[in-house]
């Protein structure tokens, strides 16, 4: 039985985690953390050192702000420790790689596999249609607060890897010049309860190919995460991303 501390457990993909946790009888979510109002049957803490019991695995879908107690807790306790929450800055991923010296720390900025494909396709369609123009639209709820999302600049992370010279610009309005040929523009459109769609564009002349993964359900993230969640209490120390997730599955 993996036992597991919800982490941003009052959230919209804590509380979605959680429902889906009691449908598995191989996890428990013994806890959660959350510095919102405390509300449910699960007990929440504000602090993850009050928690009585030790977990084997966080899963965390919180804010930047959480990470510095989540790797010190981690570290502290000999936890696994899965984290989802994007809008990381450097500082935060410094704390992840150096938790990841003494315990498993998994990050991906999106966990459904459907987005894995995308980045895949995106990394051969940036490779075969060199000279297309690259732009990414990533599409979220009016309640998000980063921008671009996590995914949108793992995307264009992705893409970096084989086009190497491009570079981002996330907002034209103050540009007064022709679109560079390197450039990937990353653009954020928030409304309702848009759950999370992402679009790569390669523009070329008189032809346009576009990748495109929309979720209508944060059920299919809960379902990654109970991927993850099992995948990192298996491994040893170490930094793991969802490639690692899906090579251990093929095998
Ligand atoms: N990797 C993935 O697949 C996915 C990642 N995400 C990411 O997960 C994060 C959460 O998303 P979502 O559930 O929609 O957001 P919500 O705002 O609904 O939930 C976040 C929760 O975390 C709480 N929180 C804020 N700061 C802290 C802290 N320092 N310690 C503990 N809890 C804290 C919030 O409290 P309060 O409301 O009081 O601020 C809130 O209850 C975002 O970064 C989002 O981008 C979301 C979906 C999928
Ligand atoms: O905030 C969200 O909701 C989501 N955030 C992630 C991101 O920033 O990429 C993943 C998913 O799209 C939902």
């Amino acid at each position: 039985m993996i036992k597991v501390v919800v982490s941003g457990a009052q959230g919209k993909m804590g509380k979605t985690v959680i429902q889906l946790i009691r449908n598995y009888n191989d996890m428990k979510a013994i806890a959660g953390f959350d510095i919102a109002y405390n509300e449910g049957d699960l007990v929440i803490y504000d602090d993850l050192f009050k928690i009585p019991e030790i977990p084997d695995v966080i899963i965390d879908f919180s804010n930047p702000s959480a990470i510095k107690q989540l790797t010190d807790y981690a570290a502290a306790k000999g936890v696994a420790l899965a984290v989802g929450t994007t809008g990381l800055e450097e500082e935060h991923i410094e704390l992840l790689y150096n938790a990841a010296r003494t315990v498993p720390v998994f990050v991906s900025h999106n966990m459904c596999l459907g987005i894995s494909l995308l980045l895949s396709l995106a990394k051969q369609a940036a490779e075969i249609l060199s000279d297309h123009d690259i732009e990414i639209i990533e599409k979220h709820h009016n309640q998000k607060i980063d921008a671009p999302s996590g995914t949108a600049l793992m995307i264009a992370n992705g893409i970096k890897e084989v086009r190497k010279d491009v570079y981002y610009v996330y907002n034209r309005a103050d540009i007064r010049k022709k679109r560079d040929k390197n450039e990937i523009g990353i653009h954020a459109i928030r409304g309702g309860n848009l759950v999370g769609e992402h679009t790569v564009f390669f523009i070329g002349e008189d032809e346009t190919v576009e990748i495109s993964h929309k979720l209508t359900s944060r059920k299919v993230l809960a379902n990654g995460a109970i991927k993850v969640i099992r995948f990192i209490a298996q491994q040893k120390p170490g930094y793991y991303i969802m490639q690692d997730l899906i090579s251990s599955l093929s095998h």
